[in-house]
């Protein structure tokens, strides 16, 4: 028995300019439980893919979440809901407490705009909760009132990570790279977490697409695989082994 599915890309294709397609007619769906792992060569369009699904990116074709457009909920309450978490969080101005501080101000203001229509479920907001999951992965409270350009790779993409998971907003997680600048020992603490979340099911967490350049990461931690290779997407069939 499969669910209905949460994201529906169709024959969506994105450009670098006019007549230079970086990939186009991409088709998949994303459905609870997923961690879809997406793989290809440098360049071959996949932080690009992961902005078109967060609506962060112009592109053709179409995208349904829980089978209405983003336009429908309203862009920014829908981000936060599909959410993407960038792979240079250290490009942020000031520090991650000022970002958690926007984001929590502007979640509330949004959700609060959108209530009406019934669109999405507000979630209560917690800015403890990502302080403490920053605290699980190695992230000393101090850290948050630093400046991200005094953190390091590793640290960054931890508070990152902690500020798209804590704050309980997301359903789909789009991870561009989200564990490149950390030891292995931190990863699979990291990985085990969102594992875990998706896999739980009574969280608000439902499935993740998740670019990783490591086969390894892949294989410990996804149940699908997309690849990107001149300018298409394809799903690679898994043999499981058994
Ligand atoms: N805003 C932009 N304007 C023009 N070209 C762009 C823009 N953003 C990305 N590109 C180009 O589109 C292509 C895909 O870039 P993208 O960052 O999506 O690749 P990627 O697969 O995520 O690469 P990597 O693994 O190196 O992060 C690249 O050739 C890149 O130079």
């Amino acid at each position: 028995m499969s669910s209905e599915p949460l994201l529906e890309v169709k024959q969506v294709g994105c450009n670098k300019a006019k007549g230079q397609p970086i990939f186009a007619d991409v088709n998949f769906d994303v459905r609870e439980g997923d961690i879809v792992i997406l793989q290809g060569k440098s360049g071959a369009g996949k932080s690009t893919l992961l902005k078109c699904l967060a609506h962060l990116n112009l592109y053709d074709g179409e995208i349904a979440f829980r089978g209405r457009t983003p336009k429908s909920y309203g862009i920014p309450l829908f981000r936060t809901h599909v959410l993407y978490v960038p792979q240079r969080p250290s490009l942020l101005p000031g520090t991650p407490r000022d970002f958690l501080n926007t984001v929590v101000k502007f979640k509330a203001h949004s959700e609060k705009a959108h209530q009406k229509a019934g669109d999405l479920v507000p979630s209560s907001v917690d800015l403890n909760e990502p302080i403490k999951l920053a605290g699980l992965w190695g992230i000393d409270k101090e850290l948050w009132d630093r400046l991200w350009t005094d953190l390091s790779g590793g640290e960054a993409q931890r508070v990152a990570l902690a500020i798209g998971v804590g704050l309980k907003s997301a359903e789909i997680l789009l991870l561009d790279e989200p564990t490149s600048a950390l030891d292995l020992q931190s990863s699979e603490k990291v990985e085990k977490y969102l594992v875990d979340a998706v896999r739980k099911k009574e969280g608000k967490l439902k499935a993740i697409v998740w670019i990783t350049h490591s086969e390894e990461q892949g294989r410990r931690v996804g149940s699908r695989f997309l690849r990107i290779e001149n300018g298409t997407l394809q799903e690679e069939r898994v043999d499981s082994g058994v």
